[in-house]
């Protein structure tokens, strides 16, 4: 599986994207939010530096999700009982998303204090 295409790697990096949507209901309401904070910024209209920052944002929200989905997958696939230690793990994977969640929406919220 080593050295195949780009194309064929793209494909792989899209399937397991919509994958995640369709599996994920916490995938499917970032994937809203960030609908929104675009539509949003799009009425409101602020520097281009916060529309860097705001993509940067919803980027790392996306990518700590796929990051966090993937793992309880894993881990569920190969250890399904119930142990303190996981439930440590995906605790702190939970908070990993939480505390991107959170600066994003800070960020969203200074860029449309900054259209004011
Ligand atoms: N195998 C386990 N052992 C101990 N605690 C667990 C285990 N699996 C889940 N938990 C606890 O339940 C919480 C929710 O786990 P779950 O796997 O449902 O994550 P989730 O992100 O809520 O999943 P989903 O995407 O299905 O909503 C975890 O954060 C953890 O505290």
């Amino acid at each position: 599986m080593k050295n195949q295409s780009f194309i064929r790697k793209l494909g792989y990096a899209l399937s397991g994207f919509i994958y995640a949507v369709k599996q994920e209901h916490n995938m499917r309401r970032h994937l809203v939010a960030a609908l929104l904070a675009i539509w949003v910024f799009a009425w409101a209209q602020p520097a281009a530096i916060w529309w860097a920052l705001i993509s940067l944002c919803i980027a790392l929200v996306w990518a700590a999700e796929l990051i966090n989905s993937s793992l309880e997958a894993l881990i569920d696939h190969l250890h399904p009982q119930i142990h303190p230690q996981i439930k440590h793990v995906k605790d702190m994977l939970a908070a990993m998303v939480l505390v991107l969640s959170i600066a994003a929406v800070i960020i969203g919220l200074l860029a449309l204090y900054s259209c004011l």
